[in-house]
């Protein structure tokens, strides 16, 4: 296949190596001219991927017409931030090539700020349904670091329409790259989404001094909160215990790769916002994320208390000693049942 990947940071980077070893033609798209220059010249991503050498077969350029030219299937990897501008772009291509309908796909974990809308949700408002074949959502538990060394990985393709998850399936799949399609759109984006806002709380946990029964706790009142707003917003709540909920919770809160778990390390040392964004100089999805869940949970009454203690912290500047003892002085609770999520009836198909 001939495929474009938008976005030549860390995750479209290793992305494009995955598919380029899958013998397609990729052609990569990013903005930094330096980074584009590196990638044609040297076959490498220092700034993202460090020593990593690219397939030479990847060509890189910062001409979108360009890289959009011929392709069956577009693969959009910027961060959220990004993506209303980007597929705007996108449509003004497609617009004027209206008999090429590629297969979309982006690897975005993130809501939108103010609108609070799921990547795909941004997508389909910028880019009119005819003019693409369809979406699909690509999610898991990924490193892009791990990705780029060949380590083993499992992530799913999400999609309503069957045939196009298993066309991404297979052109991603290979023996240290397997990949699970889904029919789940709304939970796979929710999980992904969510799981950075736990990772940086993980991260606080664990530079405050907390050990393992501390993550675990959070790990699994985190998939609690999850799945009640993932469920209130119209997910299947099996969908959090797959590779894309659970999956990318476990990896996110316990791997030093992960940007927003090292974001949490550096809050709890005292850095502001803007100061640890400055050190990663990597997206940490989770902070704009943790504002946007905040007011969706808010707006459809569910109950976040990880979500909203990172908020207080994050924007109203509480304490961090004093969120986390918040956390632990809440009025006794019941451990979520099935019932509660879903209602009797459901929950008696689900577990019978
Ligand atoms: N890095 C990883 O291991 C993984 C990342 N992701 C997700 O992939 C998305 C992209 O993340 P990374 O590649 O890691 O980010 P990154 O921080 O490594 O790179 C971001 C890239 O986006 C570009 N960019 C930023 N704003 C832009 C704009 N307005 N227009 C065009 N390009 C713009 C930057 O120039 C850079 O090339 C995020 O949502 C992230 O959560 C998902 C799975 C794994
Ligand atoms: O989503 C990821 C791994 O699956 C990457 O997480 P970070 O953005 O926290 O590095």
């Amino acid at each position: 296949m001939k495929i474009a990947v938008l976005g030549t940071g860390s995750w479209g980077s290793a992305l494009a190596k995955v598919l380029a070893e899958n013998a397609h033609t990729v052609q990569l798209w990013g903005r930094n001219t330096e980074v584009v220059a590196s990638i044609n010249q040297h076959h490498k991503n220092e700034q993202y991927l460090g020593d990593t050498i690219l397939p030479h077969s990847i060509k890189a350029t910062t001409n979108l017409e360009h890289a959009l030219e011929g392709v069956d299937l577009i693969l959009i990897v910027v961060p959220t931030i990004a993506i209303r501008s980007i597929s705007q772009a996108v449509a003004v291509y497609l617009k004027k090539n209206p008999d090429h309908q590629p297969i979309l796909v982006h690897a975005t974990k993130g809501l939108e700020l103010d609108t609070h809308l799921r990547v795909s949700e941004i997508i389909e408002s910028e880019i009119s349904s005819e003019l693409y074949q369809s979406l699909v959502v690509l999610s898991g538990p990924s490193h892009a670091e791990e990705v780029a060394r060949r380590d083993i990985t499992t992530i799913t393709a999400a999609s309503h329409d069957l045939e196009a998850s298993g066309i991404v399936q297979k052109a991603f799949m290979n023996d240290y790259f397997r990949v699970y399609t889904n029919e789940d759109v709304i939970g796979v984006e929710l999980g992904a989404a969510l799981k950075n806002i736990i990772a940086i709380v993980a991260g606080i946990s664990a530079e405050l001094g907390y050990g393992d029964n501390a993550k675990a706790g959070l790990i699994t009142r985190g998939l609690a909160e999850i799945t009640r707003l993932g469920v209130a917003l119209g997910a299947d709540p099996l969908t959090f215990s797959g590779l894309s909920g659970v999956g990318d919770l476990i990896v996110t809160c316990t791997s030093p790769h992960s940007r927003n778990w090292q974001a949490g390390k550096l809050l709890a040392q005292g850095y502001s916002m803007d100061e640890v964004n400055e050190k990663i100089k990597m997206v940490v999805e989770g902070f704009t994320t943790t504002k946007a869940a905040y007011e969706l949970a808010q707006k459809q009454g569910v109950e976040m208390p990880i979500t909203e203690a990172l908020y207080r912290l994050l924007y109203e500047e509480s304490d961090i000693r004093s969120g986390l003892s918040g956390l632990m002085s809440r009025v006794g609770k019941q451990e979520a049942s099935l019932e509660q999520h879903l209602g009797s009836q459901e929950a008696h198909e689900i577990s019978h």
